[in-house]
């Protein structure tokens, strides 16, 4: 079943094309990386996914129906989206932050039920932070507050998760906890998109990935297909070593404009 479906985006901010007919697709169960360089635009995607932000030209559809059409909080029960490099600005508890995500399924002065509980137990659980559940928010380490932020997505129990560099502040324990949680999030009626720099975790946990450069999709597929040698030299202007052995491998050698 298709959850999300982008088609023939293009953004533009000042004269300078941000994303130019961009289509994505994104079925219940799958766990699909969304890479590329720097600036080639998929933060801007994932805003435009999270319907955060409006594109110009064409369009995004939430399970068949226009993300334009659906309210507000139907929009945020169902999508959640996960800034890359998250702050936090009010010193709360971090249970207190974590249950922020609860919000969407709250009306006006109601206040949690034992389900709401119950999901912001879980999220503080699977993202290993019930320990820091009384901490003030923003007194946390950059990977700590990461995993924080996530939780308030999770505890949100959207149908899609748009994850903007989840892993990038983690040390490499928890970048393999996270993307483990994200495949298991992935899973019947949910899904993920998740922005990567980290090439070898995502071919090792994406089912399918989406590569962009300067706005556009230059491939897309299986990650065997899309992390290539010619790929990555075109792209990222490296030379690499792609191999597999159990798991799958990519060592960046050479920059090769030095
Ligand atoms: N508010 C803005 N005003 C002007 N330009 C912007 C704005 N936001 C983004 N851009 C530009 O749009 C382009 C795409 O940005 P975006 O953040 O989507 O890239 P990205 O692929 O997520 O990059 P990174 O890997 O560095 O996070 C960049 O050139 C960026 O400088």
């Amino acid at each position: 079943m298709s959850l999300l479906e982008a088609t023939a985006v293009s953004f533009k901010r000042q004269q300078q094309t941000l994303l130019q007919a961009v289509d994505l697709e994104l079925q219940a169960g799958e766990l699909v990386g969304l890479i590329g360089p720097n600036g080639a635009g998929k933060s801007t995607l994932l805003k435009i996914l999270a319907g955060l932000q409006t594109p110009n030209s064409g369009s995004v559809k939430f399970q068949n129906q226009a993300l334009t059409q659906l309210p507000a909080k139907i929009r945020s029960q169902k999508l959640a989206w996960l800034a890359q490099g998250g702050t936090i600005h009010w010193p709360l508890s971090v249970e207190r932050l974590v249950a922020l995500g609860r919000l969407p399924h709250l009306a006006a002065w109601q206040s949690i039920s034992p389900s709401d509980q119950a999901a912001i137990e879980q999220a503080l659980q699977q993202t290993g932070i019930a320990h820091l559940r009384t901490r003030d928010a923003t007194t946390l380490s950059g990977g700590e507050r990461t995993r924080v932020l996530l939780a308030r997505a999770l505890a949100a129990e959207p149908i899609v998760l748009l994850a903007d560099e989840p892993i990038a502040a983690l040390d490499p324990g928890y970048q393999l906890q996270t993307l483990e949680l994200l495949r298991a999030f992935s899973q019947e009626k949910r899904a993920c998109i998740v922005v990567l720099h980290e090439l070898s975790l995502a071919a090792r946990y994406c089912d399918r990935l989406y590569l962009l450069d300067k706005g556009c999709v230059v491939d897309t597929g299986s990650v065997t297909k899309v992390l290539s040698i010619e790929n990555l030299k075109t792209v990222y202007h490296i030379e690499c070593e792609i191999g597999c052995n159990k798991i799958p491998w990519i060592i960046p050698r050479r920059y090769l404009y030095n």
